[in-house]
């Protein structure tokens, strides 16, 4: 298994946020995380980064415990829905930061660069500075510095969720289309039911702590705690 969680349990100041949590994730596979806002979904994927020390539980990544592993050491990448960008580089920097600091050597780090800002539809936007760009092309610069060192693993929180319906639209499915073709496996939390189904191989929904993948999608718009069958409906009348 590519990652397993074993009886994850959070609390801030005595107050549960999660609770025995278990997950396995395979490779090359994206899990779509649900469920409503509190409930802790931040929380378990910062734990998974090591952003959050873990309290309780293991966290198994290809084999290993890495449960003490420091954050920069676990060949997981944690994206935020704040494109977090260096106002004092420009877009090819900032993208190619990753590749700096592995101390890659110039010709490589040129031809990874110019390749992912040609997938980012970026590449006329190369020398612009943070703040010269819009929101959508902030967002996909972020996207950029993430899959520039090819983790193995991606977090995404809320990825898209600044992003208008065409531009989001976009996006996913250029997140479908880069992590396939770099073969890493993802969690992607989400309010947008519709961009689960689309994106995710795996679905799962967190409820008081609780987190429960389900077998297939169909089982997930089935159970009545995930809303997914009312949207559906109200989609389907909207349409008609
Ligand atoms: N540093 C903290 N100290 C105390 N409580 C916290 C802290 N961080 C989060 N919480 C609480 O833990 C709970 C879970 O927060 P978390 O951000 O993980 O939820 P979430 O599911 O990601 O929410 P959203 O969908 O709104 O982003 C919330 O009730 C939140 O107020």
């Amino acid at each position: 298994m590519f990652l397993t969680l074993q009886n994850i349990q959070h609390q801030y100041n005595n107050e549960p946020v999660l609770q025995h949590v278990n997950l396995q994730l395979q490779a090359n596979t994206t899990l779509g995380i649900l469920g409503k806002s509190g409930c802790g979904k931040t929380t378990l994927l910062k734990i998974i980064a090591g952003i959050i020390p873990i309290q309780v539980g293991e966290i198994i990544l290809q084999n290993n415990n890495i449960n003490t592993t420091p954050p920069h050491l676990r060949n997981i990448v944690y994206m935020s829905q704040e494109a977090l960008l260096f106002p004092h580089l420009n877009v090819f920097e900032n993208i190619a930061f990753g590749l700096r600091i592995r101390k890659e050597n110039n010709t490589q780090v040129q031809q990874k660069v110019t390749a992912l800002l040609t997938q980012l539809s970026l590449a006329a936007h190369a020398q612009k500075m943070p703040h010269q760009l819009s929101g959508g092309q902030k967002q996909r610069v972020n996207f950029g510095r993430a899959l520039i060192i090819n983790p193995p693993l991606l977090l995404l929180d809320e990825p898209f969720g600044n992003l208008d319906t065409h531009t989001r639209a976009e996006m996913q499915l250029l997140f479908k289309e880069i992590t396939s073709n770099y073969n890493m496996a993802s969690i992607f939390v989400t309010h947008d039911v519709k961009e689960a189904l689309l994106v995710a191989n795996d679905i799962g929904y967190m409820n008081n702590g609780h987190l429960k993948i389900y077998a297939n999608q169909q089982a997930f718009i089935d159970d009545d705690i995930t809303g997914a069958k009312n949207e559906m409906a109200f989609w389907k009348n909207v349409s008609c």
